[in-house]
C-alpha cells in the first residue's frame, strides 16, 4: 500500500488490543523482553517497564545493570530479571550513549538481537537497525526528529521541515517500520504505507514520555507476536501489522497523556497509570 497518509482511529486501535482468553497463561499472552536503562539513565528502564505492564501482557523480562534492575523491581516486583525467552524485545530506551564500551551491556543487547523475535528499537538502539542480526526479523524504530536525523545522516531541520518525507525515506532505506515522534506521530512502512496520529497534548513534551511510548508499543508487539509470521513471504503483512500496532501505541499513549494532563502538567508515571482506563475505554467503546 502506498500514497496518501492513512487515517487510524480509535476503532482501529481497539482492534490492536489482544484480550486474554480462558485458555491463556502468562506465556500465551506474550512476554516482552526489555533491554533498557543504564547507570546513566536508570529511570528510562523503570518507565518503559511500567508502561508495558500497564498496557497488559503476560510478563516483562528485564535485563539491565544492577541499579536499574533494582529500581525496576522496587517499582514493579512482578518483573522477571532472569534471562529467558520472550515473544518480542524492546531495546534501547536509556541505554548509555556516551560511547564507552560495556561488555555486559553489549551481551544483553546481543541476547535480544539474536532471539529471532520482533524488535522495538528506541533511542540508543536505533543504529542497530542496520545490524545484520536485526535485519531478518520484523522491527519498528521509534526515533524523535533529532534521532532520525542522526540515524539517516540529514540535519534535524530537514526532518522537521518535511517529517512525512523524512520518515518515509527512513523506512525504505532501513527496511523497517519507522515511528517518528513529535506533536504529530507519523508511522511509515518500507512499502510506502503511512499512518498519522495526532492525539496528544503539548504537555507530553517532558522527559521520559518516549520511554513510556516504547513500553506501550513493546507490550502490543509482544501480545501480537504470534500474528507476525516472521517469514520473508509475509514481510509486507508483518510491516502493515507492526505499523498498526505502532499507531495504536501512539493513540493509547496520547490519550493516556490527555487523561493524566486534564489540561495541566503531567508526570510520566501519571500517564502510565492512565493507560489501563484508556484500554478499557477502547474495548468498551467509551473512548471515542
Ligand atoms: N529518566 C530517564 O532515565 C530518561 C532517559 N531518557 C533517555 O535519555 C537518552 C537520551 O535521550 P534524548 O532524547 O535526550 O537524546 P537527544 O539525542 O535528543 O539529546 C542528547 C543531548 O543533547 C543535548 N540537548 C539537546 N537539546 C537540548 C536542549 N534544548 N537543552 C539542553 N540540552 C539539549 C543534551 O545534552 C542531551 O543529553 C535516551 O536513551 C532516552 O531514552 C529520556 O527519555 C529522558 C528520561
Ligand atoms: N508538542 C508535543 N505535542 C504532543 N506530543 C508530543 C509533543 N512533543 C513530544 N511529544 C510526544 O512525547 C514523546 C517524547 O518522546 P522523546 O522525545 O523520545 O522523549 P524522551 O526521550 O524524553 O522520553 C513522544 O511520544 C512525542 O510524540
Amino acid at each position: 500500500m502506498s500514497g496518501e497518509a492513512g487515517t487510524f482511529g480509535v476503532s482501529d486501535a481497539a482492534a490492536c488490543i489482544r484480550v486474554p482468553e480462558d485458555s491463556d497463561d502468562k506465556y500465551a499472552r506474550g512476554v516482552l523482553g526489555v533491554v533498557a536503562g543504564s547507570d546513566r539513565y536508570p529511570g528510562a528502564a523503570v518507565l518503559a517497564v511500567e508502561a508495558a505492564l500497564r498496557t497488559g501482557l503476560g510478563m516483562v523480562r528485564y535485563l539491565g545493570p544492577r541499579r536499574a534492575a533494582d529500581l525496576v523491581l522496587a517499582r514493579r516486583p512482578e518483573t522477571v530479571t532472569a534471562a529467558g525467552r520472550a515473544q518480542a524485545w524492546l531495546i534501547g530506551s536509556g541505554l548509555d550513549d556516551s560511547g564507552e564500551t560495556d561488555p555486559l551491556a553489549e551481551h544483553r543487547v546481543s541476547v535480544a538481537l539474536e532471539a529471532g523475535a520482533p524488535l522495538v528499537l528506541d533511542a540508543g538502539a536505533l543504529p542497530l537497525a542496520r545490524d545484520p542480526r536485526a535485519r531478518s526479523v520484523p522491527r519498528v524504530l521509534t526515533p524523535h526528529a533529532g534521532e532520525l536525523a542522526r540515524l539517516t545522516g540529514v540535519d534535524r531541520a530537514t526532518v522537521t521541515a518535511d517529517p512525512e518525507r523524512a520518515v518515509r525515506d527512513a523506512a525504505v532505506t532501513l527496511d523497517a517500520v519507522v515511528l517518528l515522534k513529535g506533536a504529530t506521530t507519523r508511522i511509515a512502512t518500507p512499502d510506502g504505507r503511512m499512518l498519522v496520529v495526532a492525539e496528544a497534548t503539548p504537555w507530553l513534551a517532558t522527559a521520559g514520555a518516549g520511554d513510556a511510548l516504547a513500553g506501550i508499543l513493546g507490550a502490543l508487539v509482544a501480545t501480537h507476536a504470534r500474528d507476525l509470521a516472521l517469514s520473508e513471504i509475509a514481510r509486507g503483512a508483518d510491516h502493515d501489522r507492526l505499523a498498526e500496532l505502532a499507531a495504536a501505541a501512539a493513540i493509547v499513549h496520547g490519550r493516556a497523556a490527555l487523561r493524566a494532563s486534564a489540561g495541566g502538567p503531567l508526570t510520566i508515571l501519571d500517564l502510565c497509570a492512565a493507560v489501563p482506563a484508556v484500554i478499557r475505554g477502547l474495548l468498551d467503546g467509551s473512548e471515542r
